[in-house]
């Protein structure tokens, strides 16, 4: 006989004042971060900032971008790795998603759009754009209050620096019926940290340490699902766990998503002196995060157990 854990994400407000280093609830809003990432590997991040009308532009927008024709939006290329479109896969028939690079730049997202929209569409970027910038922001944010926890805080203003930010686009139609609702597959992000927003329609769901299976039910307009991606799981010599995650779809609705991914571009991914000794040794080589997701984009790689093992574990 077990007793089942129900688990539960933890949800952490996010706000003028504990977003703050000078204040007390800063390193209150530190500790929560780093326990949830420890426990977890992500967690609910309710984001004063995400208004209801950030929400709601941005979900117009992104309706009227999947609502263009096919052979629009496979226009979405690059040569880089894990940018494009993606959809009409027979093994996972109900999403479809595109790639929008430097997605927290103004320049990115025009240069996205003007592929989309010759002509040009203000209306888009503006609200795409109030987004991405907040999602990079809030990255930014959590990812100092890891390092400041840790004791490693020196290396915040280089990550920043390094730092690169892709943001998928999703579009996930509910399942026919007999059809599989299984939308993603398991996975971990190949991200150092991802930010995740969605409109109402659930379907994220998240693999325990005890092997358990959740949803995440409650999420709102101002929630983001912050997530740990195996870049930060290598950087802090495994103290905090890339989640395994996947998406089922239920229900009628069409489920939209953005996932923006940070990627450290310029510096290599190394753990910090302070993450190795006795107890802890080494578990990752150094590694290029870009030459790392080249690996991860070769088809043979993708069904690797763990890319990141097989890439640069010791
Ligand atoms: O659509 C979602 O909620 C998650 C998508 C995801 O896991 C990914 O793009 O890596
Ligand atoms: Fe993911």
């Amino acid at each position: 006989m077990g007793s089942e854990t129900v688990h539960r994400l933890p949800v952490i407000e996010f706000t003028d004042k504990n977003t703050n280093p000078e204040t007390e609830s800063w390193s209150e809003t530190c500790k929560k971060v780093v326990d949830a990432l420890e426990q977890y590997g992500c967690f609910v991040a309710v984001y004063d900032k995400l208004t209801q009308e950030i929400h709601t532009q941005l979900l117009e927008s992104l309706q009227t971008l999947f609502s263009l024709p096919t052979e629009t939006k496979i226009q979405n290329k690059s040569s880089k790795a894990l940018h494009g479109y993606e959809g009409q896969k027979p093994y996972f028939p109900l999403s479809e998603s595109m790639s929008i690079a430097d997605a927290h730049t103004v320049q990115g997202v025009r240069d996205f759009s003007n592929v989309m929209w010759p002509n040009g569409n203000p209306t888009f970027c503006e609200n795409l754009f109030a987004y991405t910038k907040l999602a990079a922001e809030l990255e930014r944010i959590v990812v100092r209050m890891v390092f400041e926890s840790y004791g490693v805080g020196k290396h915040h203003e280089s990550y920043v620096g390094s730092a690169n930010y892709l943001c998928r686009v999703m579009r996930y139609r509910e399942p026919e019926i007999g059809e599989k609702k299984m939308a993603f597959m398991p996975h971990t992000d190949k991200s150092f940290m991802s930010t995740i927003h969605q409109n109402n329609v659930a379907g994220l769901e998240v693999k325990a340490k005890d092997g358990e299976w959740f949803g995440l039910p409650g999420l709102t307009f101002s929630s983001v699902v912050v997530m740990a991606g195996d870049a930060i799981m290598a950087w802090t010599n495994d103290r905090i766990i890339s989640p395994i995650h996947r998406v089922t779809m239920e229900g009628s609705e069409a489920r939209y998503t953005l996932a923006q991914f940070s990627v450290m571009e310029k510096d290599m991914v190394k753990a910090p002196d302070e993450f190795v000794d006795e107890d802890h040794p080494l578990r990752y080589k150094p590694f290029d995060h870009l030459k790392f997701l080249d690996f991860f984009s070769q088809e043979e790689n993708r069904m690797l157990e763990s890319p990141i093992h097989t890439y640069c574990g010791v």
